[in-house]
């Protein structure tokens, strides 16, 4: 089909609205990671579920940051980060680096340490991936981060945390006996 045709097949469709579509993703579980970065453009941290793997050649995980939150400058500096997926008992932590709290703050909460590439790694993290950015594309709002993994820690005995439906749910893990 020629490309004038296949604008105008695709422009037939109206977009779904905004609140509408938020409803809808608000049914869609996901885990909750604390994105983290230091370096150059200084240190800063926020809440994020929209997080996946990619691939697992190169190991890569995708982040969806907006454009306008008052960290983004900072990781769009520092072109490293680390992904930190989070454990049952970090709900106050989510919601912390969620808001509108000062960067200090934030950090005061936790205990961290640094692995390769100095972004703050959360000590009790279920697991934290930590990345460089390899690559940017934005769309809409966001930037979506293209992070390739250069190391990892994982804490095997915790239990995971599910935002689902506006809530936080804990999420059991089968623990060997
Ligand atoms: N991807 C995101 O940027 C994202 C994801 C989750 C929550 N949030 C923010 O956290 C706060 C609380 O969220 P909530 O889930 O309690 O209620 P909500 O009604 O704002 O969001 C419901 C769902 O819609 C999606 N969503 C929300 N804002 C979005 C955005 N700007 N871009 C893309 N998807 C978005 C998420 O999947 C979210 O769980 C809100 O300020 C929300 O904007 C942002
Ligand atoms: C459960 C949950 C999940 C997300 C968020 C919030 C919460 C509570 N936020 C919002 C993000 O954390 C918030 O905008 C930052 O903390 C930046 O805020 P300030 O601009 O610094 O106040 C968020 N923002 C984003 O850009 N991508 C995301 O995937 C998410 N996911």
């Amino acid at each position: 089909m020629p490309a004038v045709e296949k604008q105008a097949a695709a422009d037939q469709y109206a977009a779904v609205e905004k609140q509408e579509y938020r409803d809808a993703m608000a049914r869609l579980g996901s885990a909750v990671n604390i994105i983290t970065t230091d370096g150059p453009g200084g240190r800063a941290g926020f809440t994020a579920s929209a997080v996946c793997s990619v691939t697992d050649s190169p190991p890569t995980l995708l982040v969806c940051l907006n454009r306008s939150a008052s960290v983004y400058p900072v990781f769009k500096e520092n072109q490293v980060l680390c992904v930190n997926t989070l454990a049952d008992c970090h709900e106050s932590l989510s919601n912390l680096f969620g808001g509108k709290t000062p960067t200090e703050q934030r950090f005061e909460a936790a205990r961290w340490m640094r692995l390769a590439t100095g972004s703050p790694i959360l000590t009790d993290a279920l697991v934290s991936f930590d990345c460089k950015v390899t690559q940017i594309t934005s769309v809409g709002t966001h930037d979506i981060l293209f992070c390739e993994a250069v190391a990892l820690r994982r804490n095997d005995d915790s239990h995971g945390l599910v935002y689902f439906d506006r809530r936080y749910h804990p999420l059991m893990r089968q623990l060997a006996c």
